[in-house]
């Protein structure tokens, strides 16, 4: 396994001058040895383009790779020794789960007791122990990815196992499993595992570190708490969770804030803001109703509220902003057109210049 460090850009134009010119732009980032991390973002955010300038399918148009230090920019994927697992299954249907599991290894000349060895541990990982000896031709789409997954897994001396948007061709209750699965497979084989989704659940179970991706751009790399308490940019806020953060214009006196009419103090434990205009970000769950007297509270005015299930979704207007609050399938839930009071300020509110977090 091995510790890569990107320290690139890339264009697919020749001679890109703007911004929008680049899949990737300017970034450094460290994935290290042995860690779980997703690479999430919308469709064209450049994952992809990510996923292969570290595999060797791709040439970075500026800069350099490096596996632990050394340069693999021109390396081809078979130098890197990368091991990939595509959206749809790459697997051989003539011969058996076993075979297709053994066959990276067979490959690579490892003796037929290890090849045994792994084989079963990996389809004991995976839940196909039972199906070894069946031929993958007779098996569903869902069963052929996993045994993708079992190929991708297999070695144990790979700098890194890539994964583009495995789990698409899954069904959605084994998808579940699954993205379980890998998390309890990474625990136990400490391989390196870098996965490509679009999906916020999908990164968010599966990584230690989730590297959030928008317009070609790094927005945080951070575990999944530190994305949902601390976003960094205003994108993470609103990409991440369901519904996303709620933002509401503010105006900074340093130790006090204006939201619209409503004048508020800082709590002690906030640190005293920049003076200006300024984003209050606060989270759909802790935008609690409270009482008129409660520190860092303002007047709302309930428009709908939607059962969701397992809780309640309920839009509210502040002033002229529609926020949204969520509330526990418990809670005493308010009626449209009635007047709330909701905290706004408290220790998960966070602060915004333009995109960027203050860091308070
Ligand atoms: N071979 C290519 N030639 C030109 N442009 C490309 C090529 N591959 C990707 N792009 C462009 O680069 C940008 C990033 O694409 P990329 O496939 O890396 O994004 P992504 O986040 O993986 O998206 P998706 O989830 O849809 O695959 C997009 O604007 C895309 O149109």
């Amino acid at each position: 396994m091995a510790r890569i460090d990107l320290d690139l850009a890339h264009s697919y134009r020749p001679n890109p001058s703007q911004d929008s010119d680049y899949a990737l732009l300017p970034l450094t980032m460290r994935f290290e040895d042995g860690g779980a991390y997703a690479l999430l973002g919308p469709s064209g955010c450049g994952k992809t383009t990510m996923l292969n300038i570290m595999s060797g399918l791709l040439v970075p148009s500026q800069g350099r790779v490096t596996f632990d230090g050394v340069d693999m920019t021109r390396a081809t994927p078979q130098q890197r020794n990368i091991a990939q697992v595509f959206q749809f299954p790459v697997i051989y249907d003539t011969m058996t789960v076993a075979e297709n599991l053994a066959f990276p290894l067979r490959n690579r000349r490892v003796p037929e007791d290890r090849i045994r060895q792994r084989v079963g541990q990996i389809a004991e990982m995976l839940e196909m122990s039972h199906q070894l000896d069946q031929r993958a031709a007779g098996l569903s789409a869902d069963q052929k990815q996993k045994i993708s997954l079992g190929r991708g897994l297999v070695r144990s001396d790979v700098s890194a196992v890539l994964f583009d948007e495995p789990l698409t061709v899954i069904d959605p209750h084994l998808k579940w499993q699954l993205r379980r699965k890998l998390k309890q497979i990474h625990r136990e084989l400490k391989l390196t595992l870098i996965y490509v989704t679009h999906d916020q659940v999908e990164a968010l179970t599966f990584a230690e570190q989730v590297v959030v991706m928008t317009r070609g751009r790094v927005v945080q790399l951070g575990s999944p708490d530190a994305l949902f308490e601390r976003p960094a940019h205003r994108f993470v806020g609103h990409f991440i969770g369901s519904p996303g953060m709620n933002f509401l214009p503010v105006h900074s006196l340093g130790r006090s804030l204006r939201l619209e009419a409503h004048a508020m103090s800082l709590p002690e434990d906030i640190a005293t803001l920049p003076e200006g205009e300024l984003l209050l970000g606060v989270r759909p769950e802790y935008l609690v109703p409270c009482a008129a007297s409660t520190p860092g509270a303002v007047p709302a005015e309930v428009v709908q509220v939607q059962d969701v299930g397992t809780w309640w979704l309920v839009s509210a207007r502040i002033g002229a902003h529609e926020v949204k609050v969520r509330l526990g399938a418990d809670a005493e839930v308010p009626a449209p057109g009635r007047p709330l009071w909701l905290q706004v300020l408290g220790p998960h509110t966070c602060f915004y210049n333009q995109n960027e977090a203050l860091i308070a």
